[in-house]
């Protein structure tokens, strides 16, 4: 008779410490649901576009064999469907609750003179625009005339709405710290979607990182429950009370904004419709705010049946949504391929993590920079409908650029 297996007390970590622990080359992500940490590669996922969830049950079920405990799945995606992706069964994962949620953990977060817990070895952030070079990809009036041909497009054709977008590159005196790059993200917002991966690929001169803040929930399964929150629909935030309060009630109401926001939010009830038993959508959307921006938001939740989908089932099905590529989604992607420059590699693309039993949480990779040595690219971009007008969209990807560069100490660099 064979005796029951020692219980091994889960280790508890604290946010502020799996932070800390953050290491070039490790996996950070964290939300509303807590802190990953994921370090070491016990497995590559191989995958294309499509059949990355299977090929992530496979590894996952290959891992258990192996003798991994309680093993996931993490990593990235990129935007195209032939772009690469970067995901992993890592050796080592450590979990925590949510950044600055209650708990010393908060106060460390928040840089609290009592200076328990969360203590950064690197010099604090200063903003010192002087220290970047700043390439906008393409110029910005470039992009305002791709707007332009966008709209005229969607006022000869098919296509109802495209999301272009332009990319920074910012070049620093010294290599950019990704460590302080994302402590400086999770301390300006606990509560986005904070990550930190590695998508190095080979012959890669450096290693390369993707690091962002994105406010976007793709989608979450936990146990039966399957979330979405798409966004579209978006103002700048000033920290202005009065301004902000009138870029709100301008949001509430501008049909433009609106009927932007209502194409992505049916798109997405409508390929979850196909794999939930139950499905809630709001009737209209609501406004969530950012430090750096103010979004139209609708939160969908279903429920799925035994056995039902993974959460990168559900995130491939889902990927691009209208919130990050267009509608019909063909026809904005050709659109997207002739009017950027720049590839946008692992920007609009999905990150996130995945287990055994199918939970997971995937967000769409915006408000993010992919930083190399002394380089980070940045990318924002903006939805373009009938009626867009192209010195506003350029106006909204600059606003959207905030959240990098706030974080690189890069503010009005560009
Ligand atoms: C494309 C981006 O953001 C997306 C586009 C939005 C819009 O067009 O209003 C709003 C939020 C995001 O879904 C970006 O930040 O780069």
């Amino acid at each position: 008779m064979s005796s029951p297996a020692p219980a091994r007390p889960r280790p508890v970590h604290r946010a502020a410490d799996l932070l800390a622990a953050y290491l070039p080359g490790s996996f950070y992500y964290s939300s509303a649901r807590g802190v990953l940490l994921a370090d070491g590669v016990h497995s590559h996922v191989r995958g294309t576009s499509g059949n990355r969830a299977a090929a992530a049950a496979e590894a996952l079920e290959a891992a258990v064999l192996a003798g991994v405990a309680n093993p996931v799945v993490v990593g990235a995606i990129g935007f195209r469907p032939d772009s690469g992706s970067s995901l992993i069964v890592p050796a080592v994962v450590r979990r925590a609750g949510m950044p600055g949620e209650g708990g010393p953990q908060s106060a460390a977060l928040a840089g609290s003179p009592g200076g328990s817990g969360f203590e950064d070895p690197e010099a604090p952030r200063r903003n010192d625009p002087a220290s970047w070079t700043v390439v906008p990809r393409p110029a910005p009036e470039v992009y305002a005339e791709s707007v332009r041909r966008a709209v005229d497009l969607i006022g000869a054709g098919e296509l109802r709405k495209v999301v272009l977008a332009r990319a920074l590159d910012l070049v620093g005196e010294h290599g950019v710290s990704v460590r302080k790059l994302l402590r400086n993200l999770v301390v300006a917002d606990p509560a986005a979607h904070a990550f930190a991966v590695d998508v190095s690929a080979p012959g890669d001169p450096a290693p390369r990182t993707l690091v962002g803040a994105s406010p976007e929930l793709l989608v979450s399964r936990q146990g039966n429950v399957v979330t979405a929150n798409p966004l579209a629909g978006s103002r700048r935030r000033t920290g202005d009370p009065a301004q902000d309060a009138q870029a709100i009630a301008e949001l509430r109401v501008s049909e433009k904004d609106l009927n932007e926001h209502a194409l992505v939010a049916a798109q997405v009830a409508e390929v979850l419709g196909r794999y939930c038993t139950e499905l809630e959508v709001p009737r209209e959307p609501e406004v969530m705010g950012t430090p750096t921006m103010w979004h139209l938001s609708t939160r969908i939740t279903g429920r799925v049946g035994p056995g039902g989908p993974s959460s990168l089932e559900l995130a491939e099905a889902l990927h691009p949504t209208p919130a990050v590529c267009g509608v019909p989604v063909e026809l904005a992607r050709d659109t997207i391929a002739r009017l950027e420059p720049e590839d946008r590699g692992y920007y609009a693309g999905l990150v996130g993590w995945t287990d055994l039993a199918g939970d997971g949480e995937w967000v769409v990779t915006i408000r993010c920079a992919e930083v190399s040595d002394k380089t980070a690219r940045l990318f924002a971009g903006a939805g373009v409908v009938a009626g867009s007008d192209p010195a506003a969209e350029l106006a909204e990807t600059s606003a959207k650029f905030g959240t990098l560069l706030r974080a690189l100490g890069a503010e009005g660099a560009a």
